[in-house]
């Protein structure tokens, strides 16, 4: 990716593939949170930096999360969580934080589909950058599947995507020992046209080798009565059209994902 210049402060201009993105950096101290809703309507996608390590703050974190996408201006944007510190010890990792910030709930609740990202500042931007991406196809999807009547600030063109950057703690310096838990995930594509169906409960999906990146996609009802869940699991690839097969939850090889 290629950082173009900015014109204004608190934006990051960025080339990405096909992409021009304009990131808007907005602060999360509590008291500058309400005028995040005033960037609602332009942003094609959320970018919410999480400190996975401040437990204690989990459930602010999980409140902020879910007033941001319950906004009719934001539900159905997709969503990047970056699930920031993963270097601190005690950082939890993205399938902790799916239980901690109830975010299947969420996803299925505003239809907003989401992808998860272990990332350290200090630490290797690669999984942040696949996730941007991620992001990026999912917002240009979502373009071009929303009717053309829609207003000009909620129908990007598919070639410009503006993204909002924003993290509910106020971050505490910490130990910087090593960078664990990183990850990445190569599977999103074939996941997002899940978003077209109405959704009644969430996939959750994480890459193998170790808790990874997690994509949640809102998914169809269940046919005929109460959903008790199924696990599959995929060969990773980079959005090939190989069948799931079935496999059992846990942080096994390979892409795995629940349906409801
Ligand atoms: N250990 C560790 N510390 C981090 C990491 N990311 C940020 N920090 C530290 O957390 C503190 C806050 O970081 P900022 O980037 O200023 O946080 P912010 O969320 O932008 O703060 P606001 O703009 O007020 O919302 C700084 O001391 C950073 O060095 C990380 O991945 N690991
Ligand atoms: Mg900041």
């Amino acid at each position: 990716c290629e950082v173009l210049p900015t014109t204004q402060p608190g934006q990051i201009c960025l080339r990405v593939d096909r992409f021009e993105v304009t990131l808007v950096d907005l602060p999360g101290a509590q008291r500058f949170r309400s005028a995040w809703r005033s960037h609602y309507s332009t942003a094609h996608g959320l970018l919410f930096v999480l400190d996975s390590s401040d437990l204690a703050r989990m459930e602010e974190a999980r409140k902020a999360l879910s007033r941001i996408l319950s906004h009719p201006d934001v539900s159905g944007k997709p969503l990047l969580l970056l699930a920031n510190k993963q270097d601190v010890a005690a950082a939890l990792l993205p399938c902790e934080l799916i239980e901690r910030l109830a975010l299947e709930r969420l996803v299925n609740e505003n239809r907003s589909p989401c992808r998860i990202e272990p990332c350290a500042a200090a630490g290797p931007a690669r999984s942040t950058l696949q996730g941007l991406r991620w992001l990026l196809r999912a917002a240009a999807e979502r373009s071009s599947l929303l009717p053309a009547t829609r207003s000009p600030t909620a129908d990007p063109s598919p070639r410009t995507a503006r993204g909002l950057c924003s993290r509910p703690t106020r971050d505490t310096p910490d130990n910087q020992d090593g960078v664990g838990k990183m990850g990445e995930h190569r599977a999103a594509r074939r996941l997002l046209p899940k978003v077209r169906a109405p959704p009644a409960t969430a996939g959750v999906g994480w890459a193998g080798g170790g808790c990874r990146c997690l994509l949640l996609i809102p998914s169809s009802p269940c046919p005929g009565g109460e959903c008790k869940g199924s696990w599959e699991e995929e060969e990773e690839g980079e959005g090939e059209e190989e069948g799931p097969r079935a496999a059992k939850p846990g942080r096994g090889t390979g892409q795995t994902r629940r349906r409801g």
